[in-house]
């Protein structure tokens, strides 16, 4: 895991010291900015740093947001050596990824995750974005010279945005049985954010396959469990419902493909949603979800495929008959 540290915000500057960075900007959020900002820019008062502050919201994660940290970067004069640190959740760090590898080619990269999606999830890999006619549909693959992750920042979350992150922690226990038995012992979304052995565990899980299969050619699709139809319920619920409710459904229908067709116990992964709160049921009409599955990324000349689970630590990926989709899909409807 390399250059992702589990550390305090307090010891950031030691993170600067071997960049040696000419100057510093930090992308963050109204929101993280109120909370969060005063103690980061405090560990690195000795550099020229230069806060960019955008809205708050998955609205802001566009092409305009880019437009406008580019221009703030020619603005400060900011050099290929220089660092951009993206401070808050997901938008913050697809953003600041994605601004990061394309201003002259690529500058230094640092992220501090601050919700836990990000920590576990989009923080972790690589992968950069905006949103351009679609989700994710503008990126690159860019890999940050450092994630700063303390979980002490995960303190001020609101509970809506810990379920959301608490979904990709389920998805990594069906991937890994060691974050299984631990996300076991613990009893509610509280707690889980205060087990950095979990957050540290889950992202092993993501760090194990993305040194394997960084540009997602094949292994990666595995982190794509419960995305097949987590995807489709987001779009039709035009992005109002979060992508870990989203997910959750999605977990919830794999593990069912998974028990006709391979005998794994999905009641596994109920007894884990529910206990967290997280929705275990299809709020949309099948066949709607059907037809919103086929624009799916993974998804192979029309045919649906999936990531099952075989068995807690193991799945495979594949195509699914339209049939046993909306068989399990219309036994999951609330
Ligand atoms: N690159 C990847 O691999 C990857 C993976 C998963 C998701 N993503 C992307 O991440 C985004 C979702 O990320 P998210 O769920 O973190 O959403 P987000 O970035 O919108 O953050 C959720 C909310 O929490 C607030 N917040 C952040 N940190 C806080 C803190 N410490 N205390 C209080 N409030 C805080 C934010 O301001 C926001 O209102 C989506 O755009 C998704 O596409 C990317
Ligand atoms: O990092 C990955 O690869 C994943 O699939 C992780 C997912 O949890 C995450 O939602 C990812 O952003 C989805 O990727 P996308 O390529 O489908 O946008
Ligand atoms: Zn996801």
């Amino acid at each position: 895991m390399e250059g992702i540290v589990f550390e305090k915000l307090n010891s950031l500057g030691a993170l600067l010291e071997p960049l040696n960075p000419f100057k510093v900007a930090v992308l963050t959020n109204t929101t993280v900015r109120d909370i969060w900002l005063e103690e980061v820019l405090d560990s690195i008062s000795e550099y020229e740093v230069h806060p960019i502050i955008i809205p708050d919201g998955e609205k802001y994660k566009d092409l305009e947001t880019a437009r406008y940290v580019w221009e703030k970067l020619i603005k400060i004069g900011f050099t290929r050596k220089s660092l951009l640190i993206g401070l808050g959740g997901g938008v913050i760090t697809d953003i600041a990824g994605f601004v990061a590898s394309t201003y002259m080619r690529g500058t230094l990269l640092g992220l501090i995750p601050t919700t836990l999606l990000a920590q576990v999830d989009a923080a972790i890999g690589g992968k950069t974005g905006i949103n351009f006619h679609g989700k994710n549909m503008i990126g690159t693959f860019y890999l940050p010279n450092f994630v700063l992750i303390d979980i002490m920042t995960l303190s001020t979350l609101p509970m809506v945005e810990v379920l959301n992150g608490l979904a990709e922690v389920v998805k990594y226990a069906i991937l890994d049985r060691e974050v299984y038995e631990i996300l076991t012992r613990i009893s509610s979304p509280q707690e889980a954010i205060k087990s950095e052995e979990l957050i540290r565990k889950s992202v092993e899980v993501k760090v194990r396959v993305v040194e394997e299969d960084l540009r997602e050619s094949g292994k990666r699709r595995i982190l794509n469990l419960g995305h097949t139809v987590g995807h489709a319920i987001e779009k039709l619920s035009g992005y109002k419902i979060k992508h870990g409710f989203a997910v959750s459904v999605g977990l919830v229908v794999a593990s069912k493909l998974g028990e006709r067709l391979y005998g794994f116990d999905s009641g596994k992964v109920y007894e884990l949603l529910k206990k967290f709160g997280l929705p275990i049921n299809l709020p949309f009409e099948p066949s709607k979800v059907l037809e919103a599955m086929k624009l799916d990324k993974k998804a192979w000349y029309g045919k649906i495929v999936f990531i099952i689970p075989v068995k807690i630590g193991e799945v495979v990926i594949e195509e699914v008959p339209e049939s046993l989709v909306l068989e399990v899909l219309r036994e999951v409807r609330e």
